[in-house]
């Protein structure tokens, strides 16, 4: 019997609702294999704000860090989102967890399911066969550059920085990961306006030299938004920073068919962090609407991390199973439509 200390930040609206069911999936797995969890849940984002002002308080801070992984689920309430004056908010939380504990990269895969593929507005054939990794900087970029308002209150900055180390690190893994799939990286950027992409083609260049066993490329933004509807089969592994990696990948969770079926993982440091890409979802919050499986996965790629593989592997073939029956929650218009919590205890009932 191995014992896992996981520390459970649910966080605020579907956040909850759909962390619940990926430890519902986890106790299956532990009980098939002969695992304990242990859960410690710590507030972060809105709710941790209602009880003690701070988005990430000490406490959470220090469980996280005495973790053996990280459950995330999601922040935001629309009581910050429409206040732009507000001075605390719930995604600084978030924000300041990343950076704490060292969480530079966010593994975002995207796999279509072709029992899905009608789901997508996008034609069949284009969306066949798409199985791509974003692996998105994570702790640096205009996401943590200096930010502010100039003193007549009529002027807005935000800068975006980036270090040769910064870069380096993740480039690096970018070409680790491509290495262990299809062996294609493509480097997304905005290098014919930005100095700080200019920095990163450099760095890439380099980089190359060392991994010429990977087939690099590189690919203006804009373009790569284009690309992902056009031909998204052509991906195998995307690095970019930390702005165009979060709108592109939930743009491409319509290919997978539907938002709520990307999970990912955040690592760096010795513990890592899982978290689906979604967001808290407030209008579908408390109504047993969401889909969990991004959630559920986010903790299959955390069984991974532990290096429990075969159990990583039932997961998704749990996940995977549920799916092909034609069962799902209604993001996934599926022949039979179950609530959050009906969807999660067929996927359990199938590890
Ligand atoms: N990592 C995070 O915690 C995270 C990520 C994104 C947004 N947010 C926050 O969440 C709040 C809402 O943001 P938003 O509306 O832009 O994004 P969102 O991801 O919460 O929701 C966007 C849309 O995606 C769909 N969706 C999202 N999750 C789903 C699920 N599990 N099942 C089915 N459908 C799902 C819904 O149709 C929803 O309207 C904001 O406060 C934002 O800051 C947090
Ligand atoms: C809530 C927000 C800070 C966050 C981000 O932009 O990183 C979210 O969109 C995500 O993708 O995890
Ligand atoms: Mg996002």
């Amino acid at each position: 019997m191995s014992n896992f200390n996981i520390a459970v930040l649910d966080g605020d609206g579907i956040g909850p609702e759909v962390i619940a069911e990926a430890i519902k999936v986890l106790d299956v797995i532990g009980e098939k294999f002969n695992h304990r969890f242990n859960y410690t849940y710590a507030p972060v984002g809105a709710v941790a704000i209602d009880q003690t002002g701070n988005p990430l308080p000490d406490e959470t801070l220090q469980l996280c860090k005495q973790s053996d992984a990280l459950l995330f689920g999601a922040i935001g309430h629309p009581r910050f989102d429409n206040d732009p004056s507000a001075k605390v908010r719930p995604e600084q939380g978030l924000l300041k967890l990343r950076k704490e504990l060292g969480l530079y990269a966010n593994l975002r895969p995207v796999a279509g399911y072709d029992e899905l593929v009608d789901l997508s507005p996008l034609r069949p054939e284009r969306i066949r066969g798409v199985d791509m990794l974003i692996v998105r900087e994570l702790t640096g970029g205009i996401y943590f550059g200096e930010k502010g308002r100039k003193d007549d209150g009529n002027t807005a900055y935000d800068t975006c920085t980036y270090t040769r180390l910064e870069i380096e690190r993740i480039v690096r893994m970018g070409f680790n990961e491509a290495r262990a799939r299809r062996g294609k990286l493509t480097l997304v950027d905005k290098a014919n306006v930005m100095e700080t992409s200019r920095l990163w083609r450099e760095i890439t260049r380099e980089l190359a030299k060392e991994n010429e066993d990977v087939e690099l490329n590189f690919m203006f933004v804009d373009n790569a938004a284009m690309q992902l509807i056009l031909n998204p089969a052509q991906f195998d592994v995307i690095v970019t920073s930390n702005m165009f990696g979060d709108i592109l990948s939930d743009a491409s969770s319509v290919l997978a068919g539907s938002l709520g079926l990307l999970p990912s993982s955040s690592v760096g440091s010795t513990v890592g962090m899982f978290e689906p890409i979604h967001g808290s979802w407030p209008e579908g919050a408390g109504q047993d609407r969401a889909n969990p499986v991004a959630a559920i996965l986010s903790a299959g790629m955390m069984l991974d991390h532990l290096e429990l593989r075969e159990e990583a592997n039932a997961l998704r073939m749990a996940v995977n199973r549920t799916l092909a029956q034609g069962v799902g929650t209604e993001d996934l218009r599926p022949t039979e439509q179950l609530g959050t919590r009906a969807f999660g205890d067929r996927i359990a009932a199938a590890v």
